[in-house]
């Protein structure tokens, strides 16, 4: 993994060609699955500049908190009733409105917004579906067989209307340059993407169809991984009671200690340490793909070699980690593990993969994630519904290219 992201990152910047991403994304015109050069050097730079920078994260603090607090009223409408509820379609709700919110700046509200979320909660269901056309195109006539085919060009038909007619609206409403917060600064994605291409600003051509394209990367790339990360933090507290009330202990003390809710929390921190070495939400990374012949570790490996890193293997490999299987967050809070961070350096745990190509919503995510955690702890406990006990719980995940809990998480808020 440190060879191919670190030493020889610069041979292996291609993503690995994939038919969905061609057929939704507007022919790769994202950033996630663009191929390597200028098109993705100037994606890059404006995803990470203009859209998810920490100031930009930062700007957004209140549309996530607005979203935790509905999730916390949502469920605190079951605690009467005492009635089981879907933690984890609940959580992928959440992801999903504050992830529209920050890039549509909308919500969904009548029949036809509720049928555009439903697409865009299908489409990274979708692109993570490990498509047998790209492996073994003989076999592709499967596709049309089953149906895929045309669930997919109908969802890729869908998504374009829909974003035609926001791209078009918004154009409507900003042409007298007052935007919805009332003050000169976009306050959305889609708005800021408009303003970029209206200024051509570092002499970046940007149409419309990179426009929808950058927003549905937002949704492909940030809201499955984003969940996953959540519904399994969950889960691995609900299944280490311990760990639960070692956590509830600090969130509530901080809480009460301090009005700022953007504090540090070192063991919330050792918790998402733990579950994404346990569960990366992209146990392979994405696709790479080398650009060049070169040599890996002695061996010769020829230009466009798909390459797939097991980050999974890494998070759990018993010559690195003490009894990897055990949920332990205590592992990061001692001298040596305090050192070890996800973010790219530290190649034993890299869920956001690392070197250029590496996750550019490493903030973004893990603000959303750090606080409805936190919000979800502080004020409820939670059991599991009849009688079931943690040694009770299914832990197995999902497959696909991205690898959420198979089984979703039903829980009794109190
Ligand atoms: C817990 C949440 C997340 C995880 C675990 C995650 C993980 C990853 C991984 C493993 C990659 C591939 C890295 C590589 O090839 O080295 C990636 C790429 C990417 N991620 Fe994330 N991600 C998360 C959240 C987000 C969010 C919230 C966004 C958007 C705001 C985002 C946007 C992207 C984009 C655009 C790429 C492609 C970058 C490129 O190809 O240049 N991710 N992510």
């Amino acid at each position: 993994a440190r060879e191919i992201m670190k030493n020889q990152d610069v041979n292996f910047l291609n993503r690995a060609p994939m038919e969905l991403a061609d057929k939704l994304m507007y022919g790769r015109r994202d950033l996630g699955f663009a191929p390597y050069g200028e098109y993705w050097r100037q994606m890059r730079s404006v995803f990470t500049v203009h859209l998810v920078g920490n100031r930009k994260v930062q700007s957004f603090a209140k549309i996530r908190e607005e979203e935790a607090s509905n999730l916390v009223e949502k469920i605190r409408g079951f605690l009467n009733r005492k009635e089981e509820m879907n933690l984890s379609d609940m959580i992928v709700g959440f992801t999903n409105d504050v992830i529209s919110r920050v890039a549509l700046g909308r919500k969904y509200g009548n029949d036809d917004e509720m049928n555009f979320r439903k697409l865009l909660v299908e489409l990274p269901q979708i692109v993570s579906v490990m498509n047998i056309r790209d492996y073994i195109p003989r076999l592709g006539w499967i596709n049309k067989i089953n149906g895929f085919d045309r669930r997919v060009d109908k969802l890729a038909r869908g998504l374009d209307g829909y974003l035609s007619d926001i791209l078009h609206e918004r154009r409507e409403r900003n042409k007298h340059g007052i935007h919805e917060n009332g003050g000169e600064e976009a306050s959305n994605l889609i708005d800021i993407l408009l303003e970029l291409q209206r200024e051509n600003i570092e002499n970046i051509r940007i149409d419309d169809e990179s426009i929808k394209a950058i927003i549905l990367d937002m949704f492909t790339a940030g809201t499955d991984t984003t969940s996953a990360l959540i519904g399994w933090t969950m889960a691995e507290l609900m299944k280490n009671p311990r760990t639960m009330r070692i956590l509830q202990n600090e969130v509530r003390n901080n809480i009460k200690s301090s009005e700022d809710n953007q504090v540090k929390i070192p063991y919330l921190e050792a918790v998402f340490k733990e579950t994404l070495r346990l569960h990366p939400p992209l146990p392979l990374l994405l696709p790479r793909e080398s650009i060049r012949d070169t040599k890996l570790m002695g061996y010769d490996i020829k230009a466009c070699t798909p390459v797939l890193i097991n980050v999974w293997a890494l998070g759990t490999e018993p010559s690195i980690w003490e009894n990897p299987q055990e949920f332990y967050p205590e592992r990061f809070l001692t001298e040596s593990g305090k050192n070890i961070d996800f973010r790219g350096l530290n190649f034993e745990l890299i869920p956001f993969g690392a070197g250029r190509r590496g996750c550019p919503g490493i903030n973004f995510g893990m603000a959303v994630a750090e606080l409805v955690v936190a919000e979800l702890v502080s004020h409820f406990d939670f059991s599991l519904p009849n009688g079931e006990t943690e040694n009770d719980m299914d832990m197995s995940e999902k497959s696909g290219l991205s690898a959420p809990k198979k089984l979703p998480l039903i829980v009794i808020p109190k």
